[in-house]
C-alpha cells in the first residue's frame, strides 16, 4: 500500500559563534508544528509528523549525553525512538527503508544521523540495535540465518567513490553507475563488506570516514558538498512451511545529503562559465525529484520524474518513488542570520511531505534467485553471440553495438559475481573478512594506547564530523614531514597543494616538541606563517600548506589538566572556525572581524561568516593557481555598496583576480568566484589523476578573463545641489576606486539651459520656485585625467533621478580620454520629489575601464615568482589588505566630496547674490542720476511677496529702472532682504 514520506524537522542549539554574535532565535515549535518568524515579526506555520526541538531544555551529563531538563527538548533517545525503531522494524519486516537528512551546512544533519560521542545518532543505533535482536533470536534457539553487509559511499561532483576502498579514489570519473532490470540503479564495483557485530560496523564506519578525511584534504575538497549513503543489507534466512529456504532481504539506505546552501548565494551568478561544474547537481536534481514526485502524487499523472538527472537520483529512486519506507529529517538552524535557508528548508520538507512510497517485502528464495540470474546470464550470451543484439536493441551503428555488447559482458560479470557471493556461505566470508580485521583492530588498539603517551596532531575539518580522524604521531627524535617525491619516504606523508617534498620536521626532544618549515614551505602556526623553529604547545594549530590543518595534542599537558578538571568537565578544544578566524585575523582582517563583532546586525554577521568562508578558498585557489601555473592571484576585498557605485545595499565581500604577468585585474562577486573556484578544483583533481586534458582551452578556463570584459575602474559622486539653485557646475572630480583611492579624475560640467539650450550663465533661484516650472540642462562629461596606464579604453555610466537604464558615454581610448558626452534633460513641470534628489542625492558616475590586451615582459616567472614579487600577494593565500582602514577611508572621502560640494554650492549662490545685489545698486543709483519718481513702494512689496521671486528680480529690476528718489532707500533694503 502506498504510503507517504515520514518528515520531521529538528532545530539544534545555538553554536558558539551565534552565541557570541548574541543571535536571536527564529524557530518556534508547538505540537507538530514550527513557527517560523522573520525579522519584521511576520510568521509562517508548517506542520510535519515530527517537530523536534532540541535548542534547549537540555544538560549534558558525566559523559556529554545531552538529556533533557524539560519535557519539550527532543533527544537522541526520542528521534530514534520515533524514526529509527520504524526504520529497523521495517527491516525485520523485510521492506527497504531510507532514511535522509536535509539541510544547511552546520545545521545538525550528522549530529542526528551519526551523532557525536556519547550523543549517538540513528544510524549506529540502529546497527546496534540490530545485532542485538539478532543475537536475542538466536539465543532464543531460533533457526534462521541472518547476514548484515554494509556499505559506505561518497557522492561528490557526481563521482562515486568507495569510502570502504581508498583505491576506488583513483578511478577516474568515479565508479560507474549502473542500471540492472531487477535492481534498479547500483554503483558497479561498491563493496560490501559482512560485518558480524556493531564494533565491526563502527569501526567500518570509521575507516570509511577517515578516508573520506584524507581525500577530501589532498583534493581540497569541501566535505559538506559531499553526499554519503550508507547502506545496511540485511538478509534473514529461514526455512518456510514447505521447508524451502527463504531469503528477506532489507537494504536500508541511511543518507547524509550534502549541506543546501542559502540560495541566495549559490544562485545565478552571471558568469560566461555554467554553475560550478557538478557540483550541486544532485542536490538540484533530488529538489526537482521530490517536485515531481509532489506533484505525481497530487494527482498529475503526465508528470516526468528526472531520477535519470544525477547520481543521487539515480541511486535513492527507490527510496523516492518506489519499494521504500522512507523518513526525511530536516536539520534546521535556530539563528535569524539563517532565517533565508531554514525557510528554504522548511519549503523542502513540506514539499517531500506528498510523496508516497510503496514498499513491498522482498521476499525470494535463494535458489530462484540463483536460477534466475543464471537464465538472465543464458540469454545475454545467446544475444552476444548473435552480434550484441544490436538489432534487437535498436542499434544502428557499429559504436553503438560496441558499447551494447560490453555493458552486455559487463551485466553478465555482475551477475556472475552475484551468484558466486550467494553460494559463499556466510561463514566463508565473514571469515575472510574477520582475517583483513584482525590486524586492523591491532592497529587500532595500538593506535589508542600511543595517542595517550605520544605527542601527535590530529586533524581540523569544516565538517565536525570529520575533526580528529586523521592522526600523526611525533615520537621521540625528529619525524619529517613532505610528499611521496620526498628522496626518503617522510615520517609524516602529506598530500595535495602547497606540501613541498619537504615541507617541515617535528622534533621531539624529551618531551619539549618543535617545529621547523623546510626551506619556504609554508606552515602556520597560531595563525601565523612562521620561518623558523618553534616550540609546540597542547592545543596550538598547525597548517602545513593550504589545506591540512591540525591540533597538537601535548599528552602530559593533557594529563595534568584531567588531574586538575573537575568531575564533568569536557576538555574545550579549539574549532576549525577559530582556527581560520584566527588566520583571518594574522592575515590583516582583524579590522573587518572586530568591526563586524562589535555591530553584531544580521548583515554584518553574515560578511564575517562570509569571510571565514572565503579566506580559505582564496588560499586554496592561490595555490591552484601556483600549482598548475596559471599565473593569477586572488585577493578578498571588502566593498560599500557606494563603491560599487549603488545607492543603498550591503558590504560585500568580493574576490580580485588579478593576471599577474600584466597587472590586469578583474572583480568577481562571492558566487561567481565560489563558482569558478569549483571549476578550478576539477582542473586540479583531472590534473592530479594525470589527465592530458586537464587544461581547458580559454574560453572554459576558470583562470581566464577576456581583458574585454569591463572592470570598474572607479566612481565619482557628483553632488547636484547647486542645480536647484539654477548655478551652473563645473568641477573635475576624483575617481575612487572600492579602496578608497584615487585612479584618476573627472571633469564634468552641470549647465542649467534656456529653451534654446544656451547655457543660463547668471542664472539664480530659490528651489521652491523651480518647482512646477520647466527646467532644462545638460549633463557634459568633458573626459578623464590619469586614468591607470594598464586600461587602454575607457567609457562612463549613470543613472539620473528615475533612469532605469544607465546612460552610457562613447568608449575613448588612452588614460587621458576626452568623453566629450553631452545629455540634454528636461523636466517639466520640476516636482519636489525632483528637487529632493537634486538637493540630497549624489548622482554616481561609473568610470569603465577594458584593460591591455598584450602580456608583459615576465613570460620567463612562473605563478611562484610572479606571486613572490607582487607586493600585496607576498604570501600565497591571504593578502593583507586594511580593509576596515579603506572602508572608514571611502567613508570619510565621500563625506568629504558632499561637505566641499555643499561648500561650493554655497560660494556660488553668495557669488551669485552679490553679483545681483551689485547690479541693483548700479540700477538704483542710475535711477536716482536720472531722478525719476514713479517707483511705487507697493509695487516692490508685491513682486517680494509672490512666490514666483525668480520672475519677481527681473520685473523689481525694470520697476527699480524708473524708481523715484524718495523712495530709493526703501526699495534697495528689500531688494536686500530677498537676496
Ligand atoms: N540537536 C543538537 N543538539 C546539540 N548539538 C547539536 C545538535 N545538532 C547539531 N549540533 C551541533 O552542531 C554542530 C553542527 O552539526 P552537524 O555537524 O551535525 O551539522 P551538519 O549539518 O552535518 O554539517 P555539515 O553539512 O558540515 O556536515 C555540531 O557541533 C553538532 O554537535
Amino acid at each position: 500500500m502506498a504510503e507517504n514520506i515520514k518528515v520531521a524537522v529538528r532545530v539544534r542549539p545555538f553554536n558558539e559563534r551565534e552565541k557570541t554574535m548574541k543571535s536571536k532565535l527564529c524557530l518556534q515549535m508547538v505540537g507538530n508544528t514550527t513557527t517560523i518568524t522573520d525579522e519584521k515579526g511576520g510568521t509562517k506555520n508548517f506542520t510535519f509528523d515530527y517537530s523536534y526541538w532540541s535548542h534547549e531544555g537540555f544538560k549534558s551529563n558525566a559523559d556529554g549525553y545531552l538529556e533533557p531538563t524539560d519535557s519539550k527538548y527532543a533527544d537522541q533517545k526520542k528521534v530514534f525512538a520515533d524514526l529509527g525503531q520504524g526504520v529497523l522494524d521495517n527491516a525485520w519486516g523485510g521492506y527497504n527503508c531510507s532514511l535522509f537528512a536535509y539541510g544547511q551546512t552546520g545545521s545538525g544533519k550528522s549530529y542526528s544521523m551519526v551523532g557525536y560521542g556519547a550523543n549517538k545518532g540513528i544510524v549506529p543505533i540502529v546497527c546496534e540495535r540490530l545485532f542485538q535482536d539478532i543475537d536475542k533470536r538466536m539465543k532464543e534457539g531460533n533457526k534462521a540465518e541472518y547476514q548484515v553487509k554494509v556499505s559506505m559511499l561518497e557522492i561528490y561532483n557526481e563521482q562515486c567513490r568507495d569510502l570502504f576502498n581508498s583505491n576506488s579514489f583513483k578511478v577516474k570519473g568515479g565508479l560507474k553507475v549502473r542500471n540492472n532490470p531487477k535492481k534498479g540503479f547500483f554503483v558497479d564495483g561498491l563493496s560490501t563488506l559482512p560485518v558480524s557485530n556493531y564494533a565491526d560496523v563502527e569501526r567500518k564506519m570509521n575507516e570509511g570516514t577517515r578516508n573520506r578525511t584524507v581525500a577530501a584534504t589532498q583534493m581540497n575538497q569541501t566535505s559538506s558538498r559531499a553526499h554519503t549513503v550508507v547502506a545496511i543489507n540485511f538478509t534473514q534466512k529461514s526455512p518456510n512451511k514447505e521447508g524451502k529456504s527463504m531469503t528477506k532481504t532489507s537494504i536500508i539506505n541511511l543518507v547524509d545529503l550534502a549541506g543546501s546552501e542559502r540560495a541566495n548565494k549559490t544562485g545565478a551568478t552571471g558568469d560566461r562559465l555554467k554553475e560550478g561544474s557538478a557540483i550541486n547537481q544532485s542536490l538540484s536534481s533530488l529538489g526537482n525529484v521530490i517536485t515531481a514526485l509532489a506533484e505525481a502524487a497530487e494527482g498529475n499523472k503526465k508528470v516526468h520524474v528526472p531520477y535519470r538527472d544525477s547520481v543521487l537520483t539515480k541511486l535513492l529512486q527507490n527510496a523516492l518513488g518506489g519499494n521504500s519506507k522512507t523518513v526525511m529529517i530536516a536539520a534546521l538552524s535556530p539563528a535569524n542570520v539563517n532565517y533565508e535557508e531554514t525557510l528554504s528548508t522548511l519549503r523542502y520538507a513540506n514539499r517531500a511531505k506528498a510523496i508516497k512510497t510503496k514498499a513491498v517485502v522482498n521476499e525470494s528464495p535463494t535458489d530462484k534467485l540463483i536460477r534466475e540470474l543464471r537464465e538472465e546470464n543464458a540469454k545475454l550470451m545467446e544475444m552476444l553471440k548473435q552480434g550484441g543484439g544490436g538489432d534487437a536493441a535498436g542499434a544502428s551503428n557499429k559504436e553503438e553495438v560496441e558499447e551494447l555488447k560490453k555493458e552486455m559482458e559487463e551485466q553478465m560479470k555482475q551477475n556472475q559475481n552475484e551468484m558466486e557471493a550467494m553460494k559463499k556461505t556466510w561463514e566463508e566470508r565473514l571469515a575472510e573478512e574477520s582475517k583483513i580485521n584482525k590486524d586492523k583492530i591491532e592497529a587500532e588498539k595500538k593506535k589508542q594506547e600511543q595517542m595517550k603517551s605520544v605527542p601527535h596532531l590530529w586533524n581540523l575539518n569544516a565538517d565536525a564530523s570529520l575533526c580528529g580522524m586523521v592522526v600523526h604521531f611525533c615520537p621521540e627524535g625528529d619525524s619529517k614531514i613532505g610528499n611521496k617525491s620526498a628522496a626518503t619516504q617522510p615520517d609524516i606523508l602529506l598530500a595535495g597543494l602547497s606540501i613541498h617534498k619537504e615541507h617541515a620536521v617535528i622534533s621531539n626532544k624529551k618531551e619539549k616538541v618543535t617545529i621547523l618549515p623546510v626551506g619556504g614551505a609554508k606552515v602556520v602556526l597560531n595563525g601565523d606563517e612562521i620561518r623558523e623553529e618553534k616550540q609546540l604547545n597542547h592545543h596550538d594549530r598547525v597548517m602545513f600548506g593550504t589545506s591540512h590543518l591540525y591540533i597538537f595534542h601535548h599528552p602530559k599537558t593533557y594529563a595534568t589538566w584531567l588531574k586538575n578538571k573537575d568531575a564533568k568537565a569536557q576538555e574545550p578544544k579549539p574549532t576549525f572556525e577559530e582556527a581560520q578566524a584566527e588566520i583571518a585575523e594574522n592575515s590583516g582582517f582583524m579590522g573587518i572581524s572586530s568591526g563586524i563583532k562589535s555591530k553584531s546586525n544580521k548583515d554584518d554577521l553574515i560578511l564575517q561568516e562570509d569571510l571565514i568562508q572565503l579566506l580559505p578558498m582564496i588560499n586554496e585557489t592561490n595555490a591552484i593557481s601556483e600549482e598548475l601555473n596559471k599565473k593569477v592571484g586572488f585577493e578578498v576585498v571588502l566593498v560599500s555598496p557606494q563603491a560599487r557605485g549603488l545607492k543603498e545595499g550591503k558590504t560585500e565581500i568580493m574576490v580580485k583576480m588579478k593576471d599577474l604577468d600584466n597587472g590586469n585585474e578583474w572583480t568577481w562577486d562571492r558566487n561567481k568566484f565560489i563558482n569558478r573556484k569549483y571549476i578550478m578544483q576539477e582542473m586540479y583533481m583531472n590534473y592530479m589523476e594525470g589527465d592530458p586534458d586537464w587544461d581547458l582551452p580559454q574560453d572554459q578556463d576558470p583562470f581566464w578573463e577576456d581583458p574585454d570584459t569591463e572592470v570598474l575602474i572607479g566612481n565619482v559622486h557628483v553632488y547636484l545641489s547647486s542645480l536647484a539653485f539654477m548655478i551652473e557646475l563645473e568641477e573635475t572630480m576624483p575617481i575612487t576606486d572600492f579602496k578608497g583611492n584615487e585612479q584618476g579624475h573627472l571633469m564634468l560640467e552641470v549647465h542649467p539651459c534656456d529653451d534654446k539650450w544656451n547655457n543660463i550663465e547668471d542664472g539664480y533661484v530659490e528651489p521652491a520656485d523651480l518647482k512646477g516650472q520647466k527646467y532644462n540642462f545638460t549633463i557634459n562629461i568633458n573626459g578623464a585625467r590619469g586614468l591607470p596606464s594598464k586600461y587602454d579604453r575607457s567609457f562612463c555610466t549613470f543613472k539620473f533621478y528615475l533612469d532605469d537604464v544607465p546612460i552610457k558615454c562613447d568608449e575613448c581610448t588612452g588614460f587621458n580620454p576626452n568623453y566629450k558626452f553631452k545629455q540634454q534633460f528636461t523636466y517639466s513641470p520640476v516636482t519636489q520629489q525632483l528637487l529632493d534628489y537634486i538637493q540630497k542625492e549624489a548622482l554616481v558616475i561609473n568610470v569603465w575601464g577594458k584593460q591591455k590586451k598584450e602580456q608583459n615582459v615576465q613570460k620567463s616567472l612562473n605563478t611562484r615568482e610572479l606571486m613572490q614579487r607582487e607586493k600585496t600577494l607576498l604570501r600565497p593565500g591571504f593578502t593583507r589588505l586594511d580593509t576596515s582602514a579603506s572602508k572608514e577611508h571611502i567613508h570619510m572621502n565621500e563625506s568629504n566630496y558632499k561637505m566641499q560640494s555643499e561648500v561650493n554650492t554655497y560660494r556660488k549662490r553668495a557669488e551669485r547674490a552679490e553679483l545681483k545685489i551689485n547690479k541693483l545698486y548700479d540700477m538704483c543709483n542710475k535711477a536716482k542720476e536720472k531722478k525719476e519718481k514713479n517707483l511705487k513702494i507697493e509695487d516692490v512689496e508685491g513682486v517680494l511677496n509672490s512666490n514666483n521671486r525668480f520672475k519677481g528680480v527681473a520685473r523689481m529690476m525694470a520697476l527699480i529702472e524708473s524708481a523715484k528718489d524718495d523712495n530709493m532707500g526703501k526699495v534697495t533694503s528689500q531688494a536686500c532682504v530677498l537676496q
